[in-house]
Order: structure tokens, then sequence, then C-alpha cells
């Protein structure tokens, strides 16, 4: 319905051919449908696969982090929390909410339950709709988090690590924004991961 009147729009600004306007204008559309869980190629407009733009990626990924839904369950896990991690919860809970800068660094014998503090961390401050930012180290690890992503794929942090990396996001970027509202990040596995990748957080 908007493809024609956009191709015009298009090809107002632009000297390209009226193929590779075609594709911009589909492009352009995708991008929409992306951040709305579709997909133009669903509909065979072009023999060519369109692909989202990286802008579109990011606006979907940031959508997704804002929207975290928290279950009634999740609510409760704070109730179930033994004396030791009672205390963990609390002390990190007032600091987030306090506005003051924090880290904590929580270490424990495997299967203690650490992973089921930070699920009543993440879903206490989601649930007051803030920003609670999931990552770890491996992939294992971050899908046992609820809305958890790898630290890699969630700061875009190169393959490759020497002393003068720097991640894939520039300062504009939505993603950047995202970072720098989150209330709190959370880092599951945090000591298998190298010094110089845990030191990139401070530059957000
Ligand atoms: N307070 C609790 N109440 C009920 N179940 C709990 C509690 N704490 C932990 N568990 C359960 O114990 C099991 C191990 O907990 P969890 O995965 O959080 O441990 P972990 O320290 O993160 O382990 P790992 O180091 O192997 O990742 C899980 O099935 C978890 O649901």
């Amino acid at each position: 319905m908007f493809e024609d009147s956009m191709f015009e729009d298009f090809k107002y600004f632009s000297n390209f051919e009226e193929k590779v306007v075609r594709h911009k204008v589909l492009s352009h559309i995708n991008d929409i449908l992306y951040s709305m869980g579709h997909d133009i190629n669903e509909y065979k407009l072009m023999l060519e696969k369109i692909r989202p733009s990286e802008i579109a990626k990011d606006a979907k990924d940031v959508h997704f982090e804002r929207n975290i839904f928290v279950s009634e369950q999740d609510l409760l896990l704070p109730k179930r929390l033994n004396v030791q991690k009672l205390h963990a919860y609390n002390t990190i809970i007032n600091r987030v909410f306090s506005g003051k800068q924090g880290a904590f660094f929580i270490d424990g014998p495997e299967g203690t339950g650490k992973t089921f503090l930070y699920c009543a961390l993440l879903a206490t401050i989601r649930s007051q709709e803030f920003i609670a930012l999931a990552t770890a180290t491996s992939s294992v690890a971050a899908s046992i988090l609820p809305g958890g992503r790898t630290a890699h794929s969630r700061f875009k942090i190169p393959i490759v690590i020497d002393d003068n990396f720097c991640c894939n996001i520039s300062k504009q970027n939505s993603v950047a924004r995202l970072i720098r509202d989150a209330k709190s990040i959370v880092w599951d596995e945090a000591s298998m991961a190298k010094k110089n990748m845990l030191k990139l957080l401070m530059h957000f």
C-alpha cells in the first residue's frame, strides 16, 4: 500500500536505478516490520533476501530489554531466599535504589543458589519499570537468566581482544543508551571473562 508512494519519495531524492530504489524502499518497510517481529521476506516481493539494518536490529533489541515480562512467580523469589542470600539481596537492592554506584561480587560453590539470587534481583528491579541487564560469559549461563544474553552479544565485544579493543557501539547508539539507562547489570560467570572485558563497563 505504501510502497508506491515511498518509491516516488526515494526516487526523488536519489539517482539510483529502479531496482535499487525498490530494494531501498522494501528494506525501509522491513525495518518497521522487523521491530514488530515480522519479516518482509515472508511476502516474497523480491528474489533477493532483504535484511534488517543494524539500527533496526538494535531498536528491536532495546524494545525487548525495556519490555521484559516479570512473572508473579519470579516476583516471589526474594521470599524464598535463605538468610545469607537475603542479606546479599537486600544489600544490592538498597544500593541499586539509592542511586549510588556499586559493584558486587557473588562467589559460592556450584548449585548454592547464585543464579536464583540473580533472578530475584532482576525480577525486583524490572518490576519497578527499570532496566536490568542480564548477561553471562557463556551462552549456557545466559540462557538460564530471564532475558539473558552473553556479555559478548550484549556489549558487542569483538572476538579478538587485545589491550586496545573497543566495543562495536557508538556513544549515540540506542544500545549505548540502553546500557547507560540500566539500573543494574548482572554478569554471571564474570570470573571467567577477561579482565579487559569487565573494564569496558566503565566506558559506557
Ligand atoms: N532459595 C531457594 N529456594 C528454592 N530453590 C532454590 C533456592 N536457591 C537455589 N535453588 C535451586 O537450587 C538449584 C541450584 O541453584 P542455582 O542454579 O541458582 O545455583 P548456582 O549457584 O547458580 O549454580 P552454578 O554455580 O552451577 O551455576 C536450582 O534448581 C535452584 O532453583
